[in-house]
């Protein structure tokens, strides 16, 4: 089995509705994205000969699958009063917003499904909310 890993980061803000500590409150993290795509066996011809995918084409793909999140105000939907939101955007603030508590293991299924939509056969992917707190994403089974 061949694993290729690649990773990209975004800094944004996000709080956790309902948590109960300092995390409710508004704040930032560099969430640093760890992508891991597998096969068993390497092209054998062409372009890609000897290789799983293009690095270049994981990495772009990974890039544009984050940057989108890059220095804004990720929220869960429903978590802030819609008039509060109103102001906030009306202000030019970049919020947004997805049907999920904005948490490590959240964001790691979130960027698994985004790669494998792509067509990646993704092994794990990996959310970093600080340099030592991590969540792994993985499914098993035979895909
Ligand atoms: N299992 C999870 N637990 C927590 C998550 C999460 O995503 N998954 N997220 C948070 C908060 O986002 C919080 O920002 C993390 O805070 P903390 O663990 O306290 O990390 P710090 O580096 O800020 O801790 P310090 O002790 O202040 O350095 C909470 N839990
Ligand atoms: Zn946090």
């Amino acid at each position: 089995m061949y694993i290729l890993k690649t990773e990209h980061s975004f800094d944004s803000a996000h709080f956790l509705a309902g948590y109960a500590g300092k995390c409710a409150n508004i704040h930032g993290h560099r969430w640093r994205v760890e992508i891991e795509v597998q096969a068993e066996a390497l092209v054998a011809s062409g372009q890609l000969d000897g290789m799983v995918v293009d690095f270049g084409d994981l990495k772009r793909d990974l890039k544009t699958a984050v940057d989108h999140l890059d220095h804004a105000l990720i929220i869960e939907q429903g978590t802030m009063r819609e008039q509060t939101l109103q102001c906030i955007k009306e202000d030019g603030f970049a919020v947004i917003e997805f049907p999920f508590r904005p948490t490590a293991e959240n964001f790691a299924a979130h960027f698994y499904r985004t790669m494998a939509g792509l067509g990646y056969e993704v092994k794990r992917a990996t959310v970093y909310e600080t340099p030592t707190n991590s969540a792994v994403y993985e499914e098993s089974g035979v895909r």
